[in-house]
């Protein structure tokens, strides 16, 4: 492994990861011998350096935020030959290089890349999109509906403020879903599909999740459950989460489902709105290369 691609969002999150570029340069350069820059200028770019360089380096290091790192990761997933992919973090809240163990530092985090810890790792699929943390429907994507760069700027926060000023609207939609392994036909106020552990910059959700066991995390929210809901996420999670006998909340794992919803359901996949219901999710086990931290 030593021909690698950084595929730079200079204007992600706050610059941090922009202005200690030359440091992480050389510190990777001690480990690498052939290591190039690539700015991106616009939403594009990313999957643009993605087609052009995937089949001549061993390693494309997606430095930027969750909106870049999703950018590269669409790019790279349809990809017959794939190169190995890593995280440098440099926005608001980088859930999946958590997920791996990135340090959050950018600097410590080239560290890590330097030991070249490989690890096979699933990604989600629907509708020729790919997604590497989560797939939701109802109040999460109204909250990443409702940011905007501005509120992006409060960093995680802002996303825990924007909940909370919709947690009380509970907007019931019909959901069927069908899977090998559970059904469901009722109401619902959401659904996250997870892949990854983290969500808007902490581990919630699917603290226990495998991002190696081709599975994925399926959590059905119903109205009746907001208020232990929110008590829940407060209390950030212990270890028999989620507890199956609590009737307001669904969980169940599986590698492939279909989701229908009434009225139709805006998709928020990885904190990027992309798409509307219904939709048929899967997971391709151990797809992408990556190179990972302390996991
Ligand atoms: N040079 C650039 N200037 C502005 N936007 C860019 C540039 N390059 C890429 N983009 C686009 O900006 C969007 C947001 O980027 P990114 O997610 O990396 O940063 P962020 O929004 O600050 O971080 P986060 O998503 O974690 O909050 C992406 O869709 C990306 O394609």
């Amino acid at each position: 492994m030593n021909t690698v691609a950084i595929i730079l969002n200079p204007n992600a999150g706050n610059k941090k990861l922009m202005n200690q570029m030359e440091e992480i340069e050389t510190e990777l350069k001690e480990t690498f011998s052939n290591v190039k820059i690539y700015q991106t200028k616009q939403e594009g770019d990313g999957a643009k350096y993605v087609e052009k360089l995937a089949s001549s380096v061993d390693l494309i290091i997606g430095a930027g935020g969750d909106g870049t790192i999703f950018e590269l990761v669409n790019a790279l997933a349809p990809l017959q030959e794939r190169p190995a992919f890593a995280i440098l973090p440099g926005g608001t809240c980088n859930d999946f290089s958590r997920t791996i163990g990135i340090n959050q530092e950018p600097l410590l985090a080239a560290k890590q890349i330097k030991e070249k810890k490989i690890k096979q790792i699933d990604i989600g699929t629907f509708n020729h999109q790919y997604f590497l943390n989560f797939w939701g429907i109802g109040l999460i994507s109204k909250v990443s509906e409702q940011m905007d760069k501005n509120s992006k700027k409060l960093g995680k926060m802002s996303y825990y403020i924007q909940a909370s000023k919709l947690i009380f609207q509970n907007e019931v939609f019909h959901l069927k879903i069908e899977s090998d392994d559970s059904t469901y036909d009722d109401d619902a106020v959401m659904v996250v599909i997870g892949n990854g552990s983290f969500l808007g910059g902490v581990q919630s959700f699917f603290p226990q999740a495998n991002i190696q066991d081709g599975l994925l995390d399926v959590l059905i929210i119903k109205q009746a459950s907001m208020q232990n809901f929110w008590t829940w996420l407060q209390s950030q999670v212990n270890d028999d989460y989620p507890d199956k006998k609590n009737e307001e909340i669904v969980y169940f794992r599986t590698n492939s489902l279909k989701i229908e919803a009434q009225p139709i359901q805006k998709i928020d996949c990885d904190g990027e709105l992309i798409d509307e219901t219904p939709s048929t999710i899967s997971i391709l086990p151990q797809h992408l290369t990556m190179l990972v931290g302390d996991v």
